[in-house]
Protein backbone atom coordinates (compact mmCIF):
# COMPACT_ATOMS: atom_id res chain seq x y z
CA UNK A 1 0.00 0.00 0.00
CA UNK A 2 1.46 3.35 -0.97
CA UNK A 3 2.16 5.76 1.90
CA UNK A 4 -0.89 7.87 2.63
CA UNK A 5 -0.21 11.97 1.20
CA UNK A 6 -0.14 13.70 4.62
CA UNK A 7 -0.85 17.38 5.33
CA UNK A 8 -0.84 19.19 8.53
CA UNK A 9 -0.90 23.33 9.14
CA UNK A 10 1.18 24.68 12.28
CA UNK A 11 -0.83 27.62 13.33
CA UNK A 12 1.46 28.34 15.97
CA UNK A 13 0.38 30.89 18.60
CA UNK A 14 -1.40 33.03 15.64
CA UNK A 15 -5.10 33.47 15.28
CA UNK A 16 -8.23 34.16 16.84
CA UNK A 17 -11.41 33.08 17.13
CA UNK A 18 -12.85 34.98 13.88
CA UNK A 19 -9.89 34.25 11.93
CA UNK A 20 -9.82 30.46 12.84
CA UNK A 21 -12.99 30.37 11.90
CA UNK A 22 -12.82 32.01 8.43
CA UNK A 23 -9.85 29.56 8.16
CA UNK A 24 -12.38 26.39 9.30
CA UNK A 25 -15.28 27.78 7.12
CA UNK A 26 -12.96 27.22 3.85
CA UNK A 27 -11.57 24.33 4.17
CA UNK A 28 -14.89 22.45 4.70
CA UNK A 29 -16.16 24.71 1.97
CA UNK A 30 -13.33 23.61 -0.67
CA UNK A 31 -12.56 20.62 -2.66
CA UNK A 32 -9.82 18.73 -1.21
CA UNK A 33 -8.13 15.95 -2.69
CA UNK A 34 -10.16 13.06 -0.89
CA UNK A 35 -6.40 10.55 -0.87
CA UNK A 36 -4.91 13.36 1.12
CA UNK A 37 -4.86 12.59 5.35
CA UNK A 38 -5.43 16.12 6.26
CA UNK A 39 -5.51 15.75 10.38
CA UNK A 40 -8.55 17.13 12.13
CA UNK A 41 -6.94 19.46 15.54
CA UNK A 42 -3.98 18.43 16.82
CA UNK A 43 -2.44 19.81 19.87
CA UNK A 44 1.36 21.99 19.47
CA UNK A 45 2.93 20.11 22.64
CA UNK A 46 2.19 17.61 25.51
CA UNK A 47 4.31 17.15 28.73
CA UNK A 48 5.24 13.49 29.75
CA UNK A 49 3.91 13.23 32.83
CA UNK A 50 0.68 11.80 33.54
CA UNK A 51 -0.86 14.43 35.56
CA UNK A 52 -0.26 16.20 39.11
CA UNK A 53 1.56 19.62 39.55
CA UNK A 54 2.95 21.09 36.52
CA UNK A 55 1.57 24.20 35.83
CA UNK A 56 1.05 25.51 32.53
CA UNK A 57 1.17 21.55 30.79
CA UNK A 58 -0.82 19.70 29.21
CA UNK A 59 -1.46 15.62 30.11
CA UNK A 60 -1.95 13.35 27.31
CA UNK A 61 -5.20 12.17 29.09
CA UNK A 62 -6.69 16.00 28.72
CA UNK A 63 -6.03 15.57 25.03
CA UNK A 64 -7.95 12.35 24.56
CA UNK A 65 -10.57 14.05 26.53
CA UNK A 66 -11.01 16.87 24.04
CA UNK A 67 -10.98 14.46 21.29
CA UNK A 68 -7.32 15.54 19.74
CA UNK A 69 -5.59 12.34 18.93
CA UNK A 70 -2.72 14.14 16.94
CA UNK A 71 0.40 16.00 18.83
CA UNK A 72 3.14 18.49 17.22
CA UNK A 73 6.21 17.50 19.34
CA UNK A 74 9.84 18.71 19.04
CA UNK A 75 9.45 21.69 16.86
CA UNK A 76 12.31 23.60 16.50
CA UNK A 77 10.71 26.96 18.12
CA UNK A 78 10.31 24.40 21.04
CA UNK A 79 13.64 22.96 20.85
CA UNK A 80 15.31 26.85 20.45
CA UNK A 81 13.06 28.45 22.17
CA UNK A 82 11.97 26.68 25.09
CA UNK A 83 15.16 24.52 25.19
CA UNK A 84 13.69 21.17 25.17
CA UNK A 85 16.19 18.34 24.42
CA UNK A 86 16.23 15.72 22.21
CA UNK A 87 15.59 13.31 25.78
CA UNK A 88 12.72 15.50 26.74
CA UNK A 89 11.06 15.20 23.50
CA UNK A 90 11.57 11.39 23.15
CA UNK A 91 9.75 10.87 26.35
CA UNK A 92 7.02 13.07 25.21
CA UNK A 93 6.37 11.32 22.43
CA UNK A 94 6.69 8.12 24.12
CA UNK A 95 4.03 9.33 26.39
CA UNK A 96 1.67 10.80 23.31
CA UNK A 97 1.26 7.28 21.74
CA UNK A 98 1.30 4.73 24.87
CA UNK A 99 -2.04 7.00 25.95
CA UNK A 100 -3.44 6.96 22.91
CA UNK A 101 -1.84 10.04 20.49
CA UNK A 102 0.27 9.91 17.53
CA UNK A 103 2.71 12.30 16.74
CA UNK A 104 4.29 14.56 14.33
CA UNK A 105 7.80 14.42 15.75
CA UNK A 106 9.41 17.28 14.00
CA UNK A 107 13.28 16.99 13.86
CA UNK A 108 15.90 19.59 11.38
CA UNK A 109 19.06 21.25 11.79
CA UNK A 110 20.49 24.79 11.65
CA UNK A 111 21.74 26.81 8.84
CA UNK A 112 25.21 26.43 11.03
CA UNK A 113 24.44 22.58 11.32
CA UNK A 114 23.93 22.44 7.35
CA UNK A 115 27.09 24.93 6.86
CA UNK A 116 29.20 22.40 8.80
CA UNK A 117 28.19 19.18 6.60
CA UNK A 118 26.20 17.98 9.85
CA UNK A 119 22.62 17.71 8.83
CA UNK A 120 22.43 14.27 8.38
CA UNK A 121 24.31 13.92 11.97
CA UNK A 122 22.05 15.87 13.47
CA UNK A 123 18.61 14.52 12.16
CA UNK A 124 20.00 11.43 13.41
CA UNK A 125 21.02 12.14 16.48
CA UNK A 126 17.44 13.67 16.94
CA UNK A 127 15.64 10.26 15.55
CA UNK A 128 17.84 7.83 17.72
CA UNK A 129 17.07 9.83 20.99
CA UNK A 130 13.26 8.77 20.06
CA UNK A 131 14.05 5.09 18.99
CA UNK A 132 16.03 4.67 22.49
CA UNK A 133 11.93 5.11 24.28
CA UNK A 134 9.99 3.74 21.32
CA UNK A 135 9.44 0.20 20.40
CA UNK A 136 9.23 -0.56 16.18
CA UNK A 137 5.42 -0.80 16.45
CA UNK A 138 4.78 2.16 18.40
CA UNK A 139 6.77 4.19 14.96
CA UNK A 140 3.23 3.07 13.23
CA UNK A 141 1.84 6.07 14.90
CA UNK A 142 5.00 9.21 13.91
CA UNK A 143 5.19 11.00 10.98
CA UNK A 144 8.23 12.46 10.89
CA UNK A 145 8.47 16.16 10.03
CA UNK A 146 11.56 17.30 8.25
CA UNK A 147 11.98 20.69 9.05
CA UNK A 148 15.27 22.44 8.63
CA UNK A 149 15.48 25.60 10.58
CA UNK A 150 16.65 27.93 8.35
CA UNK A 151 13.61 27.22 6.00
CA UNK A 152 11.12 27.94 8.75
CA UNK A 153 9.20 31.29 8.63
CA UNK A 154 12.06 32.96 6.34
CA UNK A 155 10.87 32.60 2.80
CA UNK A 156 13.76 30.62 2.43
CA UNK A 157 11.84 26.88 0.84
CA UNK A 158 14.43 23.87 0.70
CA UNK A 159 14.92 22.69 -2.89
CA UNK A 160 13.20 19.21 -4.12
CA UNK A 161 16.96 17.98 -4.35
CA UNK A 162 18.24 19.21 -0.62
CA UNK A 163 14.50 17.98 0.94
CA UNK A 164 14.39 14.58 -1.31
CA UNK A 165 18.43 13.89 0.37
CA UNK A 166 17.38 14.25 3.42
CA UNK A 167 14.07 11.91 3.25
CA UNK A 168 15.69 9.26 1.78
CA UNK A 169 18.23 9.37 4.57
CA UNK A 170 15.65 9.25 7.19
CA UNK A 171 13.90 6.70 5.41
CA UNK A 172 17.46 4.31 5.12
CA UNK A 173 17.62 5.28 9.00
CA UNK A 174 14.27 3.45 9.65
CA UNK A 175 15.36 0.38 7.71
CA UNK A 176 18.53 -0.06 9.83
CA UNK A 177 17.53 1.09 12.81
CA UNK A 178 13.01 0.52 13.29
CA UNK A 179 12.49 -2.08 10.81
CA UNK A 180 11.97 -2.92 7.30
CA UNK A 181 8.04 -2.13 7.70
CA UNK A 182 9.09 1.42 9.46
CA UNK A 183 10.96 2.01 6.45
CA UNK A 184 7.89 1.00 4.29
CA UNK A 185 5.30 2.84 6.23
CA UNK A 186 6.33 5.90 8.40
CA UNK A 187 5.40 9.09 6.31
CA UNK A 188 8.29 11.53 6.26
CA UNK A 189 6.72 15.06 5.32
CA UNK A 190 8.30 18.74 4.86
CA UNK A 191 8.24 21.55 6.54
CA UNK A 192 9.54 24.98 6.39
CA UNK A 193 8.86 28.20 3.52
CA UNK A 194 6.25 25.79 1.93
CA UNK A 195 3.75 27.88 -0.37
CA UNK A 196 1.11 26.86 -2.85
CA UNK A 197 3.93 27.82 -5.43
CA UNK A 198 6.44 25.81 -4.59
CA UNK A 199 4.36 22.44 -3.07
CA UNK A 200 3.68 20.77 -6.34
CA UNK A 201 7.65 20.10 -6.73
CA UNK A 202 8.26 19.37 -3.60
CA UNK A 203 5.17 16.65 -3.84
CA UNK A 204 7.12 14.93 -6.82
CA UNK A 205 9.87 13.40 -4.52
CA UNK A 206 9.52 9.86 -3.82
CA UNK A 207 10.01 10.25 -0.02
CA UNK A 208 7.81 13.66 0.30
CA UNK A 209 5.25 12.17 1.91
CA UNK A 210 3.23 15.67 2.86
CA UNK A 211 3.84 18.79 4.66
CA UNK A 212 3.85 20.55 7.39
CA UNK A 213 2.66 24.33 6.85
CA UNK A 214 3.11 27.15 9.09
CA UNK A 215 2.53 30.74 7.29
CA UNK A 216 0.68 29.55 4.75
CA UNK A 217 -1.80 27.94 6.29
CA UNK A 218 -3.40 30.96 7.98
CA UNK A 219 -4.15 31.62 4.31
CA UNK A 220 -6.73 30.16 1.73
CA UNK A 221 -3.56 28.91 -0.64
CA UNK A 222 -3.62 26.08 2.26
CA UNK A 223 -6.15 24.39 -0.26
CA UNK A 224 -4.08 24.25 -2.91
CA UNK A 225 -1.38 22.92 -0.79
CA UNK A 226 -3.25 20.04 0.55
CA UNK A 227 -4.23 18.88 -3.24
CA UNK A 228 -0.56 19.67 -4.39
CA UNK A 229 -0.43 15.78 -5.69
CA UNK A 230 -3.98 16.69 -8.23
O1 LIG B 1 7.33 25.58 11.26
C1 LIG B 1 6.71 25.25 10.26
C2 LIG B 1 5.72 24.17 10.32
O2 LIG B 1 5.78 23.51 11.53
C3 LIG B 1 6.92 25.92 8.97
O3 LIG B 1 6.62 27.25 9.08
P1 LIG B 1 6.53 28.13 7.74
O4 LIG B 1 5.70 27.35 6.75
O5 LIG B 1 5.86 29.40 8.17
O6 LIG B 1 7.93 28.33 7.25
Amino acid sequence: MPRQFFVGGNFKMNGVAKSITDIVNNLNSAKLDSETEVIGVAAQNVYDKPNGAFTGEISVEQLRDTKIDWAVIGHSERRVILKESDEFIARKTKAAIEGGVSVILCIGETLEEREANKTIDVVTRQLNAAAKELTAEQWDKVVIAYEPVWAIGTGKVATTEQAQEVHAAIRKWLGDAISPKAKENVRIIYGGSVSEKNCRELATQPDVDGFLVGGASLKPAFVDIINARI
